[in-house]
């Protein structure tokens, strides 16, 4: 069956469009041109048959004018030669027999076509005629051509139009002669009577050939004679005038043409009219037009058989090429849709076209560049050689189900290249019907799509895993946790959640580099990953801290937590284990909290906050320890978490007060207080440090309350510096190390100092020995910047560090503070006391002041005394207390006035 002819491109079609009218416009003009030419050439020969035609009858007509001359100049020379001899012999008498009668039987004789002539006196009485007898004695004195002769003395000669007379009442044409005595006057007529039967027997004579006619008419327009004969009523003095012949009588011309359909015989013709000098008669010839000009129809037939021809031929010419041009224009269009074709075949999708047995006739470029087969390799092969494996046949049998049914089928399926390599692709099969509805091809298009998969993953990874260790990350882990919730309920057994963190793992970070940390990371994950069984979610939660959950552990609380405790002693053996790293061998112990994921009451993130109670407590506890999550602890924790926010809340509503607990000399006399944190709140009353300290540290909260302590000790000194008995007293305020280490602690101190304007000498800062742990060489920067402002510097606590005496010696400190634990046992204990004793022995060789705090007893202020120490805080003098009291105090008997 012919496929249906598509239509053409809009641009094809508006060029063939032009194309088209282009030939046929000048198809159009060819024929016209040519029509033109052919008119032109009939038309001239037409006009050419005309004039010759009216040339022969202007030829024929002065034949007839000649010879029509010649008949009444005879009759005319007869008349004359009757009028000499009446002149001579004078007018007969009626009926006499005389010369004159005989003279005209001979003239009559001599001039065939003169019927018979007569001579008429001055009376109008004809006196002899050559033939009618009868007729003479006739009165024709009223006859009008009798009285032109009588009445107009000029008029020699006249020729009558047809008359019809008595007794035959035929028509005579009557040509008369002036009679004249010799005194020149009229005397008569003479007059010629000829017969119209004359002419017409004179032009047979001339003859005429088919379609001519000669014609000759007087000058009232009757019929004289005609040849052809015609028969009655066209006789002599038919009438003949018409429209036409009067028009042009009007005209007054001698000779005219005309054409007009003969009103004798109805056919038309072409007629030469010229009348008869001198005489009132017309000579008519006519040729039958439509007779003269069958050649030039004929001719006129052969060239618009020759026209029709050569517009049949220019036709069918003209449609060969537009069909040829149509045929281009469709090739033109075929090509270019074959090119637009091939083009959008080699797309950046590879394509397959199969026959509808499924075997492969062609494939694109892309096709070949993805699965590394040629198309030669592929063609008459079915697709099948690049399955997979991945996929069963209930797969490929559904998909080609899906072709069948609903014509086209896409997805991702995994392909095999040449090269084995197996890969993702995003495949489209379409079935291609003809128009019956007969299956003729396959097309299949397909991407490759490991690119975007292999992204896809690793967005999934990025995601879902930690990027150092590969293992879960919290967000998976909590999924991770959902499921295990929902799983529980379902089976009705018990899982675990156990967090671990590494014991001093910034320590490693910090003294052996990142690189160590990461790789003792790794290094534990993938210990971990392979002691647990595959269904426990390992994850790498923040820096050193992972989590395990384990499923399905137990039916009961307990036997789940004694299976947890021992997972978890398994994983502290194993972390345990020492590693080598880059040559160094490391070994680190982890801390594991535990909490038993038993029911679907509490959410994740309630077992998450448990687990890491469990391990807060661990970690309190110590190095590798274990501990189960108890909910004593998270009550603990929740009070905690409360007191912080109270403590945060506490700067803003003023609830912090300084309290001042003096230091005096041996003498008892007040020497300088020291500044000591109290919290006033609403609920709770005065809070001692020992609550809050740890938690402001551990908060960071510490920075901004310890510039306040610092601010209200200086306001203090500014205040005391202008007061006597108190101007020498200095002020001691606890600087925690991170307050220390700030960037700016330098600036804000002195920036105090400043705006207080409290002397810097009286200001003290009690730092620990924890300050220099880290950091020494900046918290020693530090110190020798503020010494400059005349600041000084207490070592709190001393003793129960661990401080390297080389190293506090290079430190600008003013005093040694002796911690209270000592003090307090330096009676009872002699190791104390031991310590005590070098400790001051050290301040004096080091020439450090002395203080000892926590005096409580005499015996301990006579002992401290008694070994070189002279200077104390402690009970014994007075605890802590507000300003007030602690002017009160001062006033009462301590002031070193
Ligand atoms: N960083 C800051 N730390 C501060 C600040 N204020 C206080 N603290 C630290 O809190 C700890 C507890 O202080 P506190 O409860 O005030 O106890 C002090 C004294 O009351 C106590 N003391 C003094 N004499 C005796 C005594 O005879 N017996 C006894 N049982 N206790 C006594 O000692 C504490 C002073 O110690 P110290 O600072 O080491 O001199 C304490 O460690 C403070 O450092 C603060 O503003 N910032």
């Amino acid at each position: 069956m012919p496929q249906p002819v598509a239509p053409l491109t809009s641009d094809l079609a508006k060029k063939y469009r032009q194309q088209r009218r282009g030939a046929l416009t000048l198809y159009g003009v060819a024929l016209l041109l040519l029509l033109s030419i052919f008119a032109w050439i009939l038309y001239e020969q037409y006009r050419q048959e005309l004039q010759t035609l009216e040339t022969r009858n202007a030829a024929r007509a002065d034949v007839v004018v000649e010879w029509a001359k010649g008949v009444f100049a005879q009759s005319g020379q007869a008349l004359f030669s009757v009028a000499e001899l009446v002149q001579l012999q004078g007018m007969p008498t009626e009926g006499e027999s005389s010369a004159i009668q005989q003279a005209l039987r001979n003239r009559t004789r001599s001039v065939d076509w003169v019927d018979d002539i007569g001579v008429i006196d001055a009376e109008g009485i004809v006196q002899a005629s050559a033939r009618s007898a009868d007729s003479i004695g006739r009165d024709l004195s009223s006859s009008s051509f009798f009285q032109k002769f009588r009445d107009q003395d000029d008029r020699t000669e006249l020729v009558t139009p047809l008359y019809s007379t008595a007794p035959d009442e035929r028509y005579y044409l009557y040509q008369a002669r002036r009679l004249t005595r010799d005194n020149g006057e009229f005397d008569g007529i003479a007059v010629a009577r000829i017969s119209p039967a004359v002419f017409e027997r004179a032009l047979q004579r001339l003859g005429v050939s088919n379609g001519e006619s000669i014609a000759l008419v007087d000058g009232e327009l009757k019929l004289i004679a005609r040849l052809p004969s015609l028969e009655d009523p066209f006789t002599a003095g038919w009438q003949v005038d018409s429209p036409e012949t009067l028009a042009m009588l009007e005209r007054d011309v001698d000779k005219w043409s005309l054409r007009v359909t003969s009103p004798l015989d109805q056919r038309e013709r072409l007629f030469q009219m010229q009348w008869i000098e001198e005489l009132p008669l017309l000579v008519v010839v006519g040729e039958d037009v439509h007779l003269q000009l069958a050649n030039w129809r004929q001719r006129a037939g052969i060239l618009a058989g020759v026209m029709l021809l050569i517009a049949i031929l220019g036709a069918w010419g003209v449609r060969h090429y537009l069909n040829r041009l149509r045929f281009e224009h469709r090739l033109h269009q075929s090509e270019a849709e074959l090119r637009i074709s091939a083009t959008a075949f080699q797309t950046h999708l590879g394509m397959l076209i199969a026959d509808a047995n499924g075997h492969v006739l062609k494939v694109n470029n892309t096709f070949t560049r993805i699965t590394g087969y040629s198309e030669a390799e592929l063609v008459g092969k079915s697709p099948r050689m690049l399955n997979s494996g991945r996929h069963d046949a209930a797969f490929y049998r559904k998909l080609w189900q899906r072709v069948q049914v609903a014509g086209s089928w896409e997805g991702e399926i995994w392909s095999r290249r040449k090269n084995g390599d197996v890969f993702p692709e995003w495949l489209t099969i379409s079935a291609v019907y003809d128009p019956q509805g007969t299956l003729t091809h396959y097309v299949a298009t397909m991407s490759d799509i490991s690119e975007s998969k292999a992204a896809e993953q690793e967005i999934h990874q990025l995601a879902f895993y930690d990027p150092l260790t590969g293992l879960a990350n919290r967000r998976l882990f909590m999924d991770r946790m959902e499921a295990a919730l929902k799983d529980v309920n379902r089976h009705s057994r018990w899982g675990a959640l156990l967090f671990i963190d590494i014991d001093n793992f910034k320590q490693i970070n910090d003294t052996l580099g990142h690189y160590v940390g990461d790789q003792l990371l790794q290094h534990l994950a993938r210990l971990m990953g392979q002691m647990l069984r595959e269904t426990d979610t390992l994850a790498r939660l923040g820096s050193d801290e992972f989590a395990v959950l384990i499923e399905g552990l137990g039916k009961s609380r307990e036997h789940t937590a004694e299976l947890a405790e021992n997972i978890a002693q398994k994983l502290q053996d194993m972390i345990s284990q020492p590693m080598t790293v880059r040559d160094d061998s490391l070994s680190v112990t982890a801390s594991i909290g535990i909490t038993v994921v038993s029911d679907h009451t509490s959410t994740v993130d309630d077992y998450l906050q448990q687990a890491d109670m469990a391990l807060f407590q661990a970690k309190s506890s110590g190095r590798c320890a274990l501990s189960f999550f108890d909910p004593t602890m998270q009550a603990e924790l929740l009070a905690r978490v409360r007191l912080e926010n109270e403590l945060r809340q506490a700067l803003a509503n003023e609830e912090w007060q300084l309290y001042f607990q003096p230091q005096v000399d041996q003498d008892g006399r007040c020497i300088g207080v020291e500044g000591l944190l109290r919290w006033q709140h609403p609920e709770r009353g005065l809070v001692m440090p020992g609550v809050f300290i740890p938690l402001l540290e551990s908060t960071e909260l510490i920075n901004p309350v310890g510039d306040w302590v610092l601010e209200a000790a200086c306001q203090q000194l500014a205040q005391w510096a202008h007061q006597p008995g108190f101007a020498e007293l200095s002020v001691a305020v606890n600087v925690s190390p991170l307050q220390f280490r700030q960037v700016d602690f330098v600036n804000k101190v002195e920036s105090i100092l400043q705006r207080t304007g409290a002397p810097s000498h009286k200001l003290k800062l009690e730092v620990t020995e924890s300050l220099f742990v880290e950091e020494r060489d900046d918290a020693r920067e530090k110190m020798l910047q503020l010494k400059q402002q005349g600041v000084r510097f207490a070592l709190d606590d001393y003793g129960t560090g661990y401080s390297s005496l080389a190293y506090l010696a290079h430190l600008p400190l003013d005093q040694l503070k002796i911690d209270q634990s000592f003090v307090q046992q330096v009676i009872d204990s002699k190791a104390n006391a031991a310590i005590v004793e070098s400790t001051i022995a050290l301040a004096q060789s080091l020439s450090l002041e002395i203080v000892a705090e926590g005096v409580e007893r005499d015996d301990q202020q006579a002992w401290l005394l008694a070994h070189g120490c002279r200077a104390y805080q402690g009970f014994l003098y007075g605890k802590a207390m507000p300003l007030n009291v602690l002017e009160m105090w001062l006033r009462h008997e301590h002031l070193a006035l």
